[in-house]
């Protein structure tokens, strides 16, 4: 065997402590999925402030119905090839389906895709039950990302990927959730496919940074997945995506393109919010 590092090189840049600030400040963050050293590298070159090792890898990179299959095991493979490809954006990691069902089981997965995925945040899905995951990770200094609306992972329950909080109770409910991932600890919050004024009210009411997706340009900041940006995704891209490759001559011009149109204001427009 030939001599490796023990472990990601420690990257300097972003952390939660400067996402606050920039929300604070009223500056945009921008963030985009990515499953590889090499578009995790691009996304890094652009300055990108977030880049999230989704578990939409299931869909975009394996080719499944939904990210329900996403193993501990694929998410830390994929979060250690991003992890080598990032200097300066913060590393963000999704929990696969179940594997933060429990207290225990949520420490073990997290310690995984920390230590051997490079994450400096880990994300999950979900209020209610999870809250107590959320605070038992906090209370061991490990940085959350929550996200509620649509969260894909209840899929089955949801009965497809369709927009939430809707209706008046769920707007409620929503605003609650919200407001008790902060309070449970959560330093991030994804908004996913919510109406844009809901977006907007969730995210004057807390003091961490809303990122959405499918939320209207009110959020803290934005993030899209990747093969939507680039205009590759298998099949039919949701609303809410762009093709930013479409007019640029190269991965990373998108990449700018969007980061750019994102710290403008000028995505996402009414076209693409609910
Ligand atoms: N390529 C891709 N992009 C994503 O944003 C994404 C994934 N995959 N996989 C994981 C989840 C699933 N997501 C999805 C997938 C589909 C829709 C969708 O088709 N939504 C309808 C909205 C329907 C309504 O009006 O309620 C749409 O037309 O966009 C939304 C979110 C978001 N995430
Ligand atoms: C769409 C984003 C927020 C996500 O959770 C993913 O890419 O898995
Ligand atoms: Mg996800």
């Amino acid at each position: 065997m030939y001599a490796q590092p023990a472990a990601p090189a420690p990257r300097a840049a972003t952390t939660v402590t400067r996402l606050r600030e920039m929300k604070s400040r009223g500056e945009k963050i921008v963030s985009v999925t990515a499953y590889d050293a090499g578009f995790g590298a691009q996304a890094d070159a652009a300055g990108i402030d977030m880049v999230l090792v989704g578990d939409s890898l299931g869909m975009v990179v394996q080719g499944h119905p939904s990210t329900l299959p996403v193993t501990v095991d694929q998410i830390v493979y994929h979060s250690a090839c991003v992890a080598r490809g990032v200097r300066q954006a913060l590393l963000v990691t999704d929990l696969p389906f179940m594997s933060y069902r429990d207290v225990p089981t949520a420490l073990a997965s997290s310690a995984r895709v920390i230590a051997e995925g490079g994450a400096a945040v880990v994300k999950l899905e979900g209020a209610g039950w999870a809250l107590e995951v959320i605070r038992a990770l906090s209370e061991r200094d490990v940085a959350v990302c929550a996200h509620l609306g649509l969260t894909p992972q209840s899929v089955h329950k949801l009965g497809g990927y369709r927009v939430q909080g809707r209706e008046a109770a769920a707007a409620e409910q929503l605003k609650a959730d919200a407001l008790a991932v902060e309070q449970a600890g959560a330093d991030l919050l994804v908004l996913e496919c919510v109406p844009s004024a809901l977006a907007a009210e969730i995210t004057g009411s807390l003091r961490i940074p809303t990122i959405g997706i499918g939320a209207g340009p009110d959020c803290d900041g934005q993030v899209l997945v990747l093969h939507d940006l680039l205009g590759i995704t298998p099949g039919r891209p949701p609303r809410f995506a762009k093709n930013f490759l479409a007019g640029c001559d190269s991965v990373a011009a998108a990449l700018t393109a969007y980061a750019d149109a994102v710290r403008s204001g000028a995505f996402p427009g009414p076209e693409h919010g609910f």
